[in-house]
């Protein structure tokens, strides 16, 4: 069997699971927050919010800008509260480490051209793959000066004046809804506001919009969309809060999905009644693979049965997740274990994700001895039974964690960098170990002191 030394040997299942999961604060809501926390008139008070790598580059980032940023005693139980005073303005002169936060690259340079002076943007080998043009062509449309290499990727500089004046702007946001969120959430200071208009065939992750325009409107700015594809945001005072951010239910997959792999219930607490993140939507995808999902108290109960581990047969599914492509590798980790075949469509955009996501799958799953075809927009993945081996993770937390799912089930599988999932999630390991070792133990808050602060 291969594996690097240092591989995390994935757990299996030995029974079924009865277990309790709280889950730290959703990387989008904790990223738009900060940043329009960043912009606001006054400060704002972020409560219970994620402490990872993502945020922790954002966090930097928008010091660098000149943001105050304070850590105050926590509510959540994941590390401490967070306040945010803006700064009078926002400083130029600053370089930017995007890691490989989709979020960083895409919301900042918005922001930052706000600012007065240069400020230069990269991020790891990694981010320098993801598609930057429409930023880019964006920022230029704006009349903000950039310096790129023409690849349309990282790393580039700005050049920004201390204002942008907005107005129309017609941009491709097929590759991603990070393009839109990011001009949104910087519009209301530009001084004539902003009217976006998507002109790509396709728009990915609508409840990420859906979720920017949200977080703007609890701040006091109204956006209108007069028509598909078509935002207007007027100039206007974006409002310092005090903010509860929701668990990230989209880290709540893999959890989740561990029902349908060993039996029995994982129940993930703190679920919010009503929520833009697009993990709400596994409360109806999980039941096509057999689950029922319900909602107890304030938590979602997903049953897996008796789950595989315990001889049910998962059936396969055809699911268009162009709502949620990063729901993807978990489902489709799901699909690899089940009986029948499966299509995940939609979700051609994963491939510029913190890998190629499809490729990525699609190599892991068969090296397993799995058997998935990489179509255009997808992955068509027909049943085989998997053996153990090396599983890698490609500094994709999404990744790794399919490889834990996969390794509920099949003995054997070493996820190479289960550390990656720090990205949106540090503690994945320890939730996951306790989710695995003890089905009747109630898994409260894991307390931790790595965090990145
Ligand atoms: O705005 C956000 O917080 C996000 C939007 C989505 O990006 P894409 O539209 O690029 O998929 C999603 O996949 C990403 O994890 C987070
Ligand atoms: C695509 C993702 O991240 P990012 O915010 O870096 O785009 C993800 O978390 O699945």
């Amino acid at each position: 069997m291969g594996g690097e030394p240092g591989a995390w040997p994935a757990p299996v299942a030995k029974r079924a699971l009865a277990a309790s999961v709280r889950l730290p604060g959703s990387k989008s809501l904790t990223n738009r927050e900060l940043v329009l926390s960043a912009l606001a008139s006054g400060p704002s008070l972020l409560r219970a919010p994620l402490h990872s790598r993502d945020s922790a580059l954002m966090i930097e980032a928008l010091r660098a800008l000149g943001t105050v940023i304070e850590e105050v005693p926590g509510t959540g139980g994941y590390g401490p509260d967070l306040r945010i005073t803006p700064a009078e303005e926002l400083l130029g002169g600053s370089s930017i480490d995007c890691g490989l936060a989709g979020t960083v690259m895409r919301f900042l340079p918005p922001v930052a051209a706000l600012a007065l002076g240069p400020v230069a943007f990269d991020g790891d080998e990694g981010a320098r793959r993801r598609p930057m043009r429409t930023t880019i062509e964006a920022l230029r449309g704006l009349g903000v000066e950039v310096n790129d290499d023409g690849r349309g990727a990282l790393p580039f500089s700005l050049y920004a004046t201390g204002a942008v004046r907005g107005g129309e702007l017609s941009i491709d946001a097929s590759a991603s809804s990070q393009f839109v969120s990011g001009l949104l959430l910087a519009a209301p200071r530009f001084t004539e506001g902003l009217t976006l208009r998507h002109t790509g065939e396709k728009l990915p992750s609508m409840p990420h919009i859906e979720m920017t325009i949200a977080t703007l409107a609890a701040r006091g700015v109204v956006v209108e969309s007069p028509e598909p594809g078509v935002w207007v945001v007027p100039p206007a005072e974006i409002r310092g809060i005090e903010v509860d951010i929701e668990p990230d239910l989209s880290n709540a997959a893999p959890f989740l999905a561990a029902a349908l792999v060993a039996g029995g219930t994982v129940s993930i607490g703190g679920w919010p009644w009503e929520t833009t993140q697009v993990g709400a939507h596994l409360e109806t995808l999980l039941p096509l693979f057999g689950a029922t999902a319900t909602r107890q108290g304030d938590s979602l109960v997903v049953d897996g049965g008796v789950g595989i581990r315990g001889g049910a047969e998962l059936p396969g599914v055809d699911i268009d997740l162009g709502l949620g492509g990063e729901l993807a590798p978990a489902l489709v980790a799901l699909t690899a274990l089940a009986t029948g075949p499966s299509r995940i469509t939609g979700i051609g955009h994963l491939r510029g994700h913190e890998t190629d996501r499809l490729a990525a799958l699609a190599a892991e799953i068969n090296g397993l001895g799995g058997a998935v075809t990489e179509l255009e927009d997808g992955l068509s993945i027909e049943p085989r039974a998997l053996h153990g081996g090396e599983w890698k993770s490609y500094e994709d937390h999404r990744m790794a964690t399919a490889g834990a799912i996969v390794g509920l089930a099949v003995d054997g599988v070493l996820v190479d960098d289960i550390a990656t999932t720090a990205k949106t999630l540090p503690q994945f390991p320890e939730l996951w170990a306790a989710l695995v070792r003890d089905p009747d133990e109630i898994v409260t808050t894991v307390t931790t002191d790595t965090l990145l602060l």
